[in-house]
């Protein structure tokens, strides 16, 4: 099985490529890169200098046949142009970007601001959070990879809604990510000054993930739900940490919980969950595809807090579609992605 990633250059691009090089089933066939083709890939990241890739400019018969599957780890708006291309050749096209996540042409439009993708496609794309939806992405041929905010959110908030042992609102979200979640592009807002011993949140009320988050939290409680997120940017190079606040439905109590999410992550590889009075820290899952899981039910106040961290490179986005590239090539879920977290 050989992949072809497009969008080599930047940072989930790059970690794609550290992860297929080191698979034991995969191989890389091409990485594509607009900005750098003709390019030695030691050249734009000297630390993979002993692979002696070329980067190869965007064409499309050529990544046909040498790929049978497609990473696009590109901008918004990139694969949803250029995917369908792929797809119609028979293709398997694994996508980290927001193109294929919303079901819904509309919704895009709204909290994209971009033209969509065709809505036949974004219609048949699979939801790719391994551990809801892995028996879809086993069959799908597009994969829409989740956000990074949504898969650390998603994975504590869903078993709660599921099994209805929360108020579907108010859902309270805030969350923090390292500076690598805004990809390698150049702005001021990255700057070192800008971020160093600084602590901020944006796009309140209008992040892209708020209509992604809402859609699977509905389909998996079966009732409407409002989220209200507050996103952050800490200064750490990856990891995510979400904290998820939410009123506990009458009578349910901390062991009620705990039961919960043993039932539904006991046999998952990559969900870890934290033993009573012990939380998540981002250092605990840094480089690797875990996610870890923690909780408290406060009885003081009728609260379920849910804490979950994840590397937003790897769980949160490389990570995450390597192990659905495992689930739909019927290989170990675990393939490729077997390494402890990097400590200190
Ligand atoms: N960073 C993260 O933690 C996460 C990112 N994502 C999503 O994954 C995708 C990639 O993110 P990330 O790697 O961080 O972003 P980067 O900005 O680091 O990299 C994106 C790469 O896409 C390529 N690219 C840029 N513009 C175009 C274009 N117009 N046409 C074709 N290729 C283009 C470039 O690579 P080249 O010049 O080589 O073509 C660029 O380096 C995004 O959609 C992001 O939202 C999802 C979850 C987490
Ligand atoms: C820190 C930071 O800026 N993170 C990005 C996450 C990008 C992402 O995952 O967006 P997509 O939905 O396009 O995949 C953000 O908040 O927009």
């Amino acid at each position: 099985m050989k992949a072809v990633v497009i969008g080599s250059t930047g940072y989930g691009g790059i970690e794609l490529i550290r992860l297929l090089q080191g698979h034991p089933n995969a191989e890389i066939g091409a990485m594509v890169s607009s900005s750098s083709a003709g390019k030695p890939l030691g050249e734009v990241y000297p630390h993979a200098a002993h692979l002696t890739f070329t980067l190869e400019e965007m064409d499309v018969d050529g990544i046909a046949e040498v790929g049978d599957v497609i990473f696009f780890a590109t901008p918004p708006g990139v694969s949803g142009k250029w995917a369908p291309t792929f797809l119609e050749r028979g293709k398997i096209v694994i996508d980290l970007s927001g193109d294929f996540r919303l079901g819904n042409p509309d919704t895009y439009q709204q909290w994209y601001q971009r033209e969509p993708a065709p809505v036949e496609w974004m219609e048949r794309a699979v939801y790719g959070l391994s551990e809801w939806y892995g028996e879809q992405v086993a069959q799908a041929t597009l994969i829409a990879n989740p956000g990074c905010y949504p898969t650390a959110t998603l994975l504590a908030v869903l078993p709660l809604l599921k099994e209805g042992l929360i108020q579907t609102s108010p859902l309270v979200v805030d969350a923090k990510s390292g500076v690598s979640g805004a990809g390698r592009g150049l702005s001021e807002s990255k700057l070192y000054c800008e971020v160093n011993e600084n602590l901020y949140p944006y796009k309140i009320g209008v992040h892209q993930h708020t209509p992604e988050l809402e859609r699977f939290a509905e389909a998996e409680s079966g009732e409407p739900v409002k989220i209200l997120f507050t996103p952050h940017l800490i200064p750490m190079n990856r990891g995510i940490l979400t904290n998820v606040y939410a009123q506990a439905k009458p009578g349910v109590t901390g062991h009620d919980v705990a039961d919960c999410y043993r039932s539904y992550y006991e046999n998952t590889p990559f969900v870890r969950l934290k033993p009573e009075g012990e939380w998540p820290q981002t250092k605990h899952v840094r480089g690797s595809n875990y996610c870890d899981l923690g909780w408290h039910v406060d009885e003081r106040t009728g609260t379920v807090t849910a804490v979950a961290v994840i590397d937003n490179l790897m769980k949160g986005a490389a990570g995450q579609a390597v192990q659905n590239l495992n689930i739909r090539m019927g290989w170990p879920e675990t393939a490729g992605l077997e390494g402890l977290p990097l400590y200190p």
